[in-house]
């Protein structure tokens, strides 16, 4: 199960991801707070030296230092870690002279050897630390640097990473030619780029460490970006009570497609399980049949002309709306989803019903006005969204130019409202990509969205439940499995 939700006590403001220009803004209130930079440094460099303590026995440690403030926590990592007794060399990438303020003075305080970077220096060493650059990268990796983390990274040696894995960058999780740590130790709160991809797999296990920032700092910032966790939704979370009957739980309806039948099915199973007390499939009426004969408490309402399923959505019983799955790319698609949307009633867009929106996306923008989750992959969402920037970046933009949540999906799923907040997701496990996953997702957060939570809080719910109920299953999942391990990740949730 996901060891998340055993960390109890995390709340939400533990969740928050600081951007690299927040984090040098929460320096700068901690020392205007009295905690000044050389104590920051201390308790970083001593943080590192602590974690290696807890990893590993003692053993011959490389430090690579480099010109910036992450190499003057290197250069107390080196210190603390030689005051222990373990053998301790350090290689810097320029002169110590050339250092400035709190980590020339830390520096200072190093009393062996400073020797140049260079893949030489690996010889001999079963453990680095690589502290060349972390927030203040500003460039791709060259020479010396970039030398010897790929002759490092050919080796078996393990490399620990402060703050970042050098060359990754900390609001993107862009690599500038990083190479593989199997620990990241970073201060306060962690960065998007320790979970956007390829940063969050370059980072290995990542532990926050808290360095003595004041709390009130974060207040300060107010963050608008977070890890998923159930901190951040679970209170909204929709659950049964004594007095709720069916009727109040919600009634989601999915478009069903036809030929493609499977794809709604399961969306459909997914809206279920997530607690929507009534799931109907509208279906064409030459699918009747097939919908009909394998779906059991789920109830399909076949529809005769486009004018017949405008009539259903304009009836009152409906909570939320789902198009997409298995819906096919055409002019029908297109303008079901237009006459979900004008109704002004939750409605998810997904799969085939944004694509049906390529040639036109600025008719989807017009059309959203209600409560709305679009749910792309990258392709489909090459279609409709400017495709340029990280995607943190990228899904905000989209956001905020549509007015409905965007979940970008993949195994670092950004969701993000058109206000600017985002959350992003790292539950994933790698069996979720094979196929109708994203079907049963969208399900998911329909069956959420039909039982009155907010679009925002379905969106990160939805994606967070869909990502533990894979890692509930382990290796051979497939998408029909998803909908019947909610139950147990709920009772989890709820333990
Ligand atoms: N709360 C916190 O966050 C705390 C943070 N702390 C620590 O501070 C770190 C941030 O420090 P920082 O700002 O000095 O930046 P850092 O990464 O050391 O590098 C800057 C230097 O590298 C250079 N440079 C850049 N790219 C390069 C390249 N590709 N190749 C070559 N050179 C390159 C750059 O040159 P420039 O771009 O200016 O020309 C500049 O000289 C942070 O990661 C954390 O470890 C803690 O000490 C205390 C609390
Ligand atoms: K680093």
């Amino acid at each position: 199960m996901n060891m998340l939700i055993s960390e109890s006590v995390l709340t939400n403001r533990q969740c928050a991801l600081l951007t690299v220009g927040q984090m040098a803004e929460a320096d700068r209130r901690s020392v205007a707070a009295g905690v000044s930079s050389f104590e920051l440094m201390a308790n970083a460099g001593a943080a590192v030296a602590h974690e290696i303590e807890c990893h590993w026995t003692p053993r011959p440690v490389l430090v690579l230092c480099g010109p910036g403030n992450n190499g003057g926590d290197g250069f107390v990592t080196a210190h603390v870690l030689a005051e222990a007794g373990w053998p301790v060399r350090v290689a810097m990438l320029g002169s110590r002279f050339s250092l400035k303020d709190e980590a020339r003075q830390h520096a200072q305080r190093w009393v062996g050897e400073v020797e140049a970077l260079s893949p030489e220096v690996l010889e001999g060493a079963e453990l680095i630390v690589d502290a060349l650059f972390g927030a203040g990268l500003s460039r791709p990796l060259q020479d010396q640097a970039l030398e010897t983390l790929a002759a490092a990274s050919h080796g078996t040696v393990p490399i620990v990473a402060i703050d970042t894995p050098s060359g990754v960058m900390g609001d993107s999780g862009e690599s500038l030619g990083a190479v593989p740590a199997v620990l990241t130790v970073t201060f306060f709160r962690k960065k998007p780029g320790h979970l956007l991809l390829p940063g969050r797999d370059l980072c290995g296990e990542v532990i926050v460490a808290d360095i003595g920032t004041p709390k009130a700092v974060l207040d300060a910032i107010a963050p608008q970006t977070y890890e998923n966790h159930p901190a951040l939704w679970l209170a909204n979370l929709p659950r049964a009570t004594s007095d709720t009957d069916k009727h109040s739980r919600g009634h989601a309806l999915i478009f069903g497609g036809y030929p493609m039948t499977g794809a709604a099915r399961m969306a459909a199973r997914g809206a279920a399980r997530a607690g929507s007390g009534l799931t109907t499939i509208a279906v064409p009426e030459i699918a009747f049949p097939i919908y009909a004969t394998v779906l059991d408490s789920i109830m399909v309402r076949p529809w005769l002309t486009p004018e017949d399923f405008g009539h259903l959505l304009n009836g009152s019983r409906f909570s939320a709306w789902l198009i997409g799955p298995g819906a096919g790319v055409d002019k029908e698609t297109f303008g079901h989803a237009l006459a979900m949307l004008a109704t002004g009633r939750p409605t998810i867009i997904d799969a085939d019903a944004i694509t049906a929106f390529q040639d036109e996306p600025g008719a989807l923008d017009r059309a959203i006005h209600g409560p709305c989750v679009l749910t792309p992959h990258e392709s489909e969402f090459r279609r409709v969204f400017d495709p340029f920037g990280d995607k943190l970046t990228r899904t905000r933009a989209a956001a905020r130019r549509c007015g409905a949540v965007v979940v970008l999906k993949g195994s670092d799923t950004v969701i993000a409202a058109p206000d600017g907040r985002a959350i992003i997701n790292a539950n994933a496990p790698p069996t979720l990509a094979t196929a109708g996953t994203g079907d049963v997702l969208s399900g998911i957060i329909l069956g959420l969205l039909a039982q009155g939570m907010s679009a925002f809080d379905s969106a990160a719910a939805g994606v967070w439940l869909h990502g533990a109920a894979a890692a509930e299953f382990g290796p051979g999942l497939l998408a029909e499995d998803l909908p019947d391990l909610l139950p147990a990740v709920f009772r989890r949730l709820y333990s």
